[in-house]
């Protein structure tokens, strides 16, 4: 790939009423054609990724150094300098989103270092206990319950203990965020691992400490570990760092770096560097100013890869709407855990006669689908021919198969993929990991004072101010978007309420959360709570631009099997989904059994339309095929209740 240069021209942003112009790096690649085809390694980088394949490697270093892009030279280094077969190396990273991006830019590397098994802790673990103890008791148990189980197998077992014995080269990245059962399973792999290793992270960017509840462990984080890998290699140890920053083009955005050095050492002083990193993003340069004003200057600013980072998701989601009703284009950050099957693939259901039609057929067919798609005919045949799950047969795809594969949810990374945006509004958490021409950075305020909150939340500022590569700039939300919006343990959702109700039914609540499995998927829509032709349904989704298209939740007179209110999703005056039992749950849970339930809920827009697994027999009984495949809109947004008129029925 070229060697992507900036030019440093500038042209003058649109600003709000009575603020001064400032200045925006222009998006401008300049094609260097004397650049060699990727980029060339710094020495310190070079150190990292030219170590031989049994070398023991801690590499400590602050954000935007390249760590990524060295463990992803490392591969090719390991697989295509020293003859290690890629199925002898073992990659595994905290994160969905960092995993994808490995095998993003592992793919875009065209090496053989592509077939490397790239993973995150829980889908390993869960490998490890499928195929050693298939039977356990570990199937029903979270994501903790199964580390801690395949931890105890690996440290038990040997035959588990013989995966790991047998890799020639293990790799874990954002080591940082390795606390409490993740911490324990990598202690065990690396006490087992015959080979070498390379462990990569920044310890100032360790942001799920909230996962422990010992306030002096959350405190801390990752140095446990640190320590620990420092005393049990120490005789071959390479214990390295990288410290150029290759993120930041413009001096601007490289503010936060100079914090990454202090923050990242085990007795920092969190206080301190909060203070220090506000002061930055509190600078006159960085000022955005108050959202009425901003807003114009954040559309803007879209035309390069531009992110809004906020604390919470209450935040985002109230943000969100409000630069909707602006029009301002955008895309909401998905949790990673959202598995999101995009809409091409429920079209292969219904595309063929044959439950295993020919590639020949398929590729035809996804030519002819994917024209709008960011993705292209043979990369989606490699994935969908991925999930059938026969490797002989490279000449057909068993529908069956990949359809029993997405109810089981067992789809690769790449497919569930979120379609690239240039301005996205996300919480700093979904934000690790990626780096953005423009960062927003919603003001924190100063931090509460509790002493563990106060190390994760300067961990938090570092990370939100370490992602851009031109531009930081800071927003202040006015309070009255999101006073009331509180977090509902209960029902893990953000809702918001009129003042004086947070405790009791006071006033009457103001709206909730909506999720993406609220939308019922067990039927095809138009066949319970409404009735439509559900043929017709699927072609509406399929062939109506509905992403970002606001949609309305209205009160049905029917009630599911579980006497669940239930409410019909729609869109421009088309029915097109009926919500789910989970939403009837939680909707219950925030009004109370005994009160009345809103007319409508509003606010709320389609943030794509996915392909889900659904009821077979459903399926055929409504002439919709022997799958059980098909669409549904995925509704996102801070819904807001309209209540019943006094005297009207409820
Ligand atoms: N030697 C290099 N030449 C050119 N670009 C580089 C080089 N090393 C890294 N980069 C670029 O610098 C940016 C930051 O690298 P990378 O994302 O790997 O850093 P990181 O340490 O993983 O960051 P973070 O911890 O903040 O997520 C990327 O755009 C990467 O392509």
């Amino acid at each position: 790939m070229p060697h992507r240069q900036r030019g440093r021209q500038h042209r003058p942003v649109r600003r709000g009423a009575g603020l001064p112009p400032i200045r925006v790096p222009v998006e401008e690649p300049v094609t260097d054609t004397t650049a060699p085809s990727s980029p060339v390694l710094s020495d310190e980088q070079r150190h990292v990724v030219e170590q031989d394949v049994d070398a023991r490697m801690l590499v400590t270093a602050g954000a935007g150094t390249g760590k990524t892009f060295c463990l992803v030279r490392r591969l090719a280094f390991l697989v295509e300098e020293e003859d290690v077969s890629a199925a002898d190396i073992l990659v595994l990273s905290y994160s969905r989103a960092a995993v994808r991006e490995v095998r993003e830019r592992l793919s875009r590397a065209g090496s053989a270092a592509q077939h490397v098994d790239v993973r995150t802790f829980d889908s390993y673990a869960t490998r490890i206990l499928s195929e050693a103890d298939p039977d356990g008791s570990w199937q029903t148990a979270g994501y903790d319950g199964r580390i801690a189980a395949a931890t105890h197998l690996l440290r038990t077992d040997e035959n588990a203990a013989g995966f790991v014995e047998d890799l020639q080269h293990l790799v874990v990245d954002e080591v940082q965020d390795l606390v409490g059962h993740r911490a324990e399973f990598v202690k065990a792999l690396l006490e087992l691992a015959g080979g070498g290793f390379t462990l990569l992270g920044d310890p100032a960017q360790g942001i799920y400490g909230f996962l422990l509840e010992d306030p002096v462990q959350r405190r801390q984080g990752a140095a446990t570990l640190y320590a620990w890998v420092r005393e049990r290699f120490a005789e071959d140890l390479t214990d390295t760092t990288l410290s150029h920053n290759r993120r930041v083009r413009d001096s601007r955005a490289g503010v936060a770096h100079a914090q990454g050095v202090a923050l990242s050492r085990a007795d920092a002083d969190f206080a301190a560097v909060h203070r220090d990193l506000r002061t930055s993003l509190l600078a006159p340069e960085c000022h955005l100013g108050a959202l009425d004003d901003a807003w114009p200057v954040i559309a803007d600013l879209a035309t390069a890869p531009t992110a809004v980072l906020c604390r919470t998701n209450g935040q985002a989601l109230r943000l969100s709407a409000h630069l909707h009703e602006r029009g301002v284009a955008h895309r909401l950050q998905r949790s990673g855990l959202d598995r999101v099957v995009p809409a091409w693939v429920a079209g292969l259901f219904t595309a063929f006669d044959t439950t295993r039609p020919s590639k020949e057929a398929v590729l035809a067919h996804l030519e002819a689908a994917l024209k709008q798609a960011p993705i292209a005919a043979q990369q989606a045949w490699t994935l969908i021919k991925r999930m059938d799950g026969n490797r002989g047969n490279r000449l057909s795809v068993d529908l069956g198969e990949v359809a029993a594969r997405l109810a089981q949810g067992r789809v690769p990374d790449e497919l569930v993929a979120p379609a690239p945006a240039l301005l996205v509004v996300s919480t700093i958490h979904r934000a690790k990991g990626l780096e953005f021409d423009n960062v927003i950075v919603v003001d924190p305020g100063p931090p509460s004072g509790d002493l563990a909150d106060e190390a994760e939340e300067t961990r938090l500022l570092y990370v939100a101010m370490s992602r851009p590569r031109d531009l930081l700039l800071r927003l202040e939300l006015p309070s009255e978007l999101t006073r009331g919006v509180y977090k509902n343990p209960e029902i893990d959702r953000w809702v918001k309420r009129h003042p004086g109700a947070q405790h009791q039914f006071k006033g009457r609540r103001y709206g909730m959360e909506i999720r993406g499995d609220d939308v019922h998927a067990e039927d095809p829509a138009g066949t319970v709570g409404f009735t439509a032709p559900a043929r017709a349904v699927q072609h509406h989704l399929a062939s109506t631009r509905l992403t970002a298209a606001p949609v309305t939740l209205v009160r049905s007179d029917e009630q599911d099997a579980g006497a669940h209110q239930r409410y019909v999703v729609h869109h421009d005056g088309v029915a097109i989904g009926v919500t789910s039992q989970s939403f009837a749950w939680s909707l219950q849970k925030e009004i109370g059994r005994q009160h009345a339930r809103p007319d409508r809920v509003e606010d709320l827009r389609i943030d794509c339309v996915e392909t889900v697994v659904g009821s077979q027999a459903a399926s055929i009984n409504n002439d919709m095929g022997p799958f059980g495949v098909w669409l549904r809109p995925r509704l996102v947004g801070m819904g807001r209740f309209v209540w019943p008129k006094k005297g009207q029925p409820a």
